[in-house]
Parts: C-alpha cells; sequence; structure tokens
C-alpha cells in the first residue's frame, strides 16, 4: 500500500495524452486485447508450441507459473526467454519436478542468466504449492484467477500486486486458454506487470505508480489491467514479427502503433 491511497497527492500529468489514450483503449476494447494475446504475442505463440509437445495439460500449466515466477532481471526481452523456455521443455520434460528441471535449465539459460540462486529459491517455495494442485484444481483457479493471485503471493511472501505475482496470472491466463480451449477475461482487480517497458511508457502520461494510474485507466475504459498490458507491452517491445503480425491480423493496427507513439 502507498501513502497515496491516504494524502491527496498531486501527479504531474499530461491531460491531453491521457484523453487520447481512452479514447483508442475504448475503441480497441477487450475483443482486440483478446486478437493480440492470441495472433500477435510471442509468448503465447512460445506457449502453443509447449503445450503441442509437452501432451500434458497439467505440467504445462504448472511450468508455465513457475516459469513466470523467475521472469525478472532477464539477459533478453521477455519475448525470446519465453521461447527459449518452451524449445528448452519441449525437449527436456521434467522427471524430477520443478526445482530440479530448472536447476538444469537456469544455469544453462542464455536469456535469464542473473540471479540464479534467488530464483531457485522462490521455486523451492513455489512447488510444494504447484505438487498438490490436479487438472482440476488448476481449471477452478482459471475461473477464479483472483484465488490464483492471492494464493501465490501468500505462497511466495510477496505483495499480490508484485510483478511476478499478477505477471504469474497473465501467463497462467494464456495457459489455461490454450489448454482448457476457452476464453476468460482476466478480473479487473489484478494489477498491471509493473515492468520495465509499461513502467517508461507510464512516465510519459503522469508520474503516478503504474499500478495505480492503469487500474484507473481500465475502469474509464472497461478494459481489465492485464488486457491493456496485452495490448501495450507487445508492441512497445519493437520486434519487427509483432509489427508484422499487428497488420495482418488487427484491423485497428493503426491505432495500436499511434498507442505506441503517444
Ligand atoms: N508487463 C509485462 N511484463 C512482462 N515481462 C515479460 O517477460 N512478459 C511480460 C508481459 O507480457 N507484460
Amino acid at each position: 500500500m502507498t501513502l497515496d491511497r491516504f494524502i491527496a497527492v498531486k501527479h504531474k500529468e499530461n491531460k491531453p495524452k491521457i484523453e487520447r489514450l481512452k479514447e483508442i483503449l475504448k475503441e480497441l476494447g477487450i475483443e482486440c486485447a483478446r486478437t493480440i494475446e492470441e495472433k500477435v504475442d510471442l509468448q503465447f505463440s512460445a506457449l502453443e508450441h509447449l503445450h503441442k509437445n509437452l501432451k500434458n495439460d497439467e505440467l504445462f500449466i504448472k511450468l508455465v507459473i513457475a516459469n513466470a515466477i523467475v521472469s525478472y532481471q532477464l539477459t533478453a526481452t521477455g519475448e525470446e526467454w519465453w521461447w527459449e523456455f518452451a524449445e528448452y521443455f519441449s525437449s527436456n520434460p521434467p522427471e524430477k519436478g520443478i526445482v530440479d528441471a530448472y536447476s538444469g535449465f537456469l544455469p544453462a539459460s542464455q536469456t535469464n542468466r542473473r540471479l540464479t540462486a534467488a530464483k531457485i529459491k522462490r521455486l523451492e517455495k513455489l512447488e510444494p504449492f504447484l505438487i498438490k494442485l490436479k487438472l482440476k484444481d488448476l481449471k477452478n483457479y482459471y475461473y477464479s484467477m483472483t484465488s490464483l493471485r492471492n494464493d501465490l503471493a501468500e505462497v511466495l511472501n510477496s505483495k499480490r500486486n508484485a510483478k511476478t505475482i499478477v505477471f504469474a496470472v497473465k501467463m497462467f491466463g494464456y495457459a489455461g486458454r490454450i489448454a482448457f480451449k476457452e476464453f476468460i477475461p482476466y478480473p479487473m482487480e489484478i494489477e498491471i506487470p509493473d515492468d520495465v517497458r509499461i513502467n517508461a511508457y507510464t512516465k510519459r502520461f503522469i508520474n503516478e505508480l503504474p499500478t495505480s494510474f492503469w487500474s484507473r485507466i481500465a475502469e474509464d475504459v472497461n478494459i481489465p489491467p492485464l488486457h491493456i498490458d496485452s495490448i501495450l507491452w507487445p508492441v512497445l517491445g519493437k520486434h519487427t514479427e509483432v509489427k508484422k503480425r499487428l497488420k495482418k491480423y488487427c484491423s485497428k493496427a493503426e491505432l495500436i502503433f499511434e498507442l505506441a507513439s503517444l
């Protein structure tokens, strides 16, 4: 919790830019977020690749949660990291649990080379929680992603809006959609993952915490923060393949490019 909730903090903001941002997001809506997630985001394609090769829904979803929990301080883009993950576990499915698997994967990784010992410690806290979950429990979490957010935060002794916690819910939502073949929108109360791209982008509009700014925008435009993240994050990454896919699959691609240039 921040002091902003108790004190009337005056944030320096660019009102015209915020108005244009809201107009564009309202025009795009949740349907456009879904198109970007499923057709444009290279992270979603990486998960589809892993799902096809693993042929084990329960293991697939657990691996995705574990991978999100160690997705920080990367040494490449997030897209490259998720593809390295998908290719590695397609060829090396875990045989003796997640900690054991990551003890082989992380030291050899090209895209996630920092803080390996701390990341393995996080997975040691996570694994007893994951082991207890069956596919039906994961499906229940798919219909109640806020419960997953709360349980992950408790198990890992983290804040409910910590980047890796809310990001794990985002990636779990992708994995659930692939495994259960059903689209469930993200809950409005789950905040945006405050990573480098989102943090730098937020500063163009306001000097406020990204999580509180985007939760307010989300309510105003009626798009949950994790879906707003899906609209913004790929185009802010500047991958040429993302630009190509946006033009191919999004009828409103010009608006997405305008968002990136605000
Ligand atoms: N806000 C986001 N941060 C991320 N990091 C990462 O690896 N992927 C993402 C993402 O989709 N959103």
